[in-house]
C-alpha cells in the first residue's frame, strides 16, 4: 500500500508507540483488503465500550493505549456502554461492573473521545455529509450512514475505528469505492408495513438471505410516517441477522435519488405478508410474561419516545403503572429534549425509566436478573438469546407495552 512520507514516519514509530501501533493496524487491514492508499475521514465512531463485551482484556488495552498523551484527530463518538453513566445506582447496576465501566470511560475521555455513548450518533451530533468517508464500528450506525445519509464506511471493529480516530484516516477499500456500492438483490416488498417492528421483521428475514451483500428495496406501498426511525430499524436488523452494511431504497435513499444505482443484474426476492408473519413467529421465543420491556434498539429517536408516551397517556397508565420494568433506551442528547418535552416525566411516573448510554444487549441484564425481554426491535430479538441468554417476546411498540400491564 502506498504511504505518504508523513504516514511512513508514523508507521516507523517517529511519533510514538501508540500511533505506530494504530498505523500498523490500518496498513495491515489495507494490505489484506487490497487498498491502494489511506484516505482522510471526517469522523469516527468506536465500538467495544461496555465492560460486558470487552472485559478485563479490553480495559487493559485501553489503559495501555491511553497512557501516553495521544488524542483522536477527528470528531469521535462512542458506542453504548454497559450502564447509564449518570443513573447506575438508581438502576441497580452491579458495583464491580460500575467501577470497571467508569475506568473504561476515563480512558476514552483521556484520548479526547466524546463521552456520549450511543449507537445513533447521526441523531446526536456526529452527522456525516453525503459522500464523506468515515470509520464507524456500530453495525446499525454503519448501515444508516452508508444507506440513508450516503456517507462511506466499512463495518469497522472497535480497534480499527479507534486506530482511524487517532490517525484520521482509513484504508481505501470496500464501501469507500463506488463499485462495491451496487446492489446484488432487488427486494420487492408487497406486504404493507406499519409499525417500526415490521421493519425489524423485514430486516431479519432479508438479512438472512442476502448475508453481507447489498439489497435494493422497492416498497410497493411506500414508507408512511416516521421514515427515519423505520429505516434505522430496518438497517439495524439487516446488519444483525445478516451482515449488511449498505442497502438502497427506491425513491428514498440518496444514491437511488441520484440515479447512481444499477439493478439490471440483481437477483429478485418478493416479500409477502405471510413471509413476515412466519418471521415474526421465529423471533418470538416465549409465551411467558416479560420481566423487562425494552424499547430503543438502536437508541430511540424523539419520535419513538413520543410513541411510548402516547401509549401511556392513551391507556391512562399513570394510575396503575407497569407490572414489570420498562427501559426506554436513548442517547443523553435525545433525553435532554425528552426531559424538556415532559416525555421523561410521563414515562417515569408510569414506572418506566428513560435510560441513557446503554441498552438491553450491552448492559449486564442477565446478572441483574432479567430473563424474559419484550422488544420491538428485530436487532435486539436477534442478539438477546445469544448475547444475554434471554427469551424474547417480540411485537409492535404498543403490543410489547401492553405485555407489561
Ligand atoms: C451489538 C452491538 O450493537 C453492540 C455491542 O457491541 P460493542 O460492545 O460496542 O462491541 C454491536 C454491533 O452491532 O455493531
Ligand atoms: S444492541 Fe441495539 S441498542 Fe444496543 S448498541 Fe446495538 S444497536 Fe444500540
Amino acid at each position: 500500500m502506498y504511504l505518504t512520507k508523513e504516514e511512513e514516519k508514523i508507521y516507523n514509530g517517529e511519533y510514538g508507540e501508540v500511533l505506530e501501533m494504530a498505523m500498523n493496524l490500518l496498513v495491515s487491514l489495507g494490505d489484506i483488503y487490497g487498498a491502494e492508499r489511506l484516505i482522510d475521514i471526517s469522523s469516527a465512531q468506536v465500538s467495544g465500550v461496555s465492560y460486558k463485551t470487552i472485559g478485563e482484556e479490553g480495559l487493559n488495552f485501553l489503559r495501555d493505549i491511553s497512557k501516553d498523551d495521544v488524542k483522536v484527530s477527528v470528531p469521535t463518538t462512542l458506542n453504548p456502554a454497559g450502564m447509564d453513566l449518570s443513573r447506575y445506582e438508581e438502576l441497580n447496576f452491579p458495583r464491580n461492573f460500575v467501577k470497571k465501566q467508569l475506568d473504561i470511560i476515563k480512558c476514552f475521555k483521556k484520548m479526547g473521545v466524546e463521552i456520549g455513548c450511543t449507537c445513533t450518533p447521526y441523531l446526536s451530533g456526529n452527522i456525516p455529509i453525503y459522500g464523506d468517508h468515515i470509520a464507524w464500528a456500530e453495525s446499525s450506525a454503519v448501515s444508516y450512514a452508508n444507506s440513508v445519509i450516503g456517507a462511506r464506511t466499512n463495518r469497522e471493529g472497535g480497534p480499527s475505528a479507534l486506530a482511524s480516530a487517532l490517525i484520521g484516516k482509513t484504508p481505501l477499500y470496500g464501501y469507500h469505492l463506488d463499485e462495491n456500492r451496487m446492489p446484488s438483490y432487488t427486494v420487492e416488498v408487497e406486504a404493507e408495513l406499519e409499525d417500526i417492528s415490521d421493519y425489524g421483521i423485514l430486516g431479519s428475514l432479508v438479512g438472512r438471505i442476502v448475508k453481507d451483500e447489498v439489497p435494493y428495496f422497492v416498497f410497493k406501498n411506500g414508507i408512511s410516517g416516521d421514515k427515519y426511525s423505520k429505516l434505522k430499524a430496518l438497517g439495524a436488523s439487516l446488519a444483525a441477522s445478516g451482515s449488511v452494511a449498505l442497502y438502497h431504497v427506491e425513491g428514498i435513499t440518496p444514491e437511488c435519488r441520484m440515479n447512481k444505482i444499477d439493478i439490471d443484474i440483481t437477483e429478485r426476492i418478493t416479500v409477502t405478508k405471510e413471509d413476515l408473519e412466519e418471521e415474526y413467529h421465529r423471533l418470538n421465543t416465549t409465551e411467558e410474561k416479560p420481566d423487562l420491556i425494552c424499547i430503543g434498539c438502536p437508541h430511540c429517536s424523539l419520535e419513538e419516545i413520543k410513541e411510548v408516551v402516547d401509549f401511556i397517556v392513551k391507556n391512562n397508565i399513570r394510575r396503575t403503572g407497569f407490572k414489570c420494568d420498562l427501559w426506554v433506551c436513548t442517547s443523553i442528547h435525545i433525553k435532554v429534549i425528552a426531559d424538556r418535552m415532559g416525555y421523561t416525566e410521563v414515562i417515569e411516573r408510569a414506572g418506566g425509566k428513560v435510560v441513557c448510554d446503554t441498552c438491553m444487549v450491552v448492559a449486564p441484564i442477565e446478572e441483574m436478573g432479567y430473563k424474559n425481554i419484550a422488544t420491538n426491535s428485530g436487532k435486539a430479538a436477534t442478539y438477546l438469546p445469544n448475547f444475554c441468554g434471554s427469551n424474547v417476546i417480540y411485537g409492535s411498540t404498543s403490543e410489547v407495552l401492553k405485555k407489561g400491564l
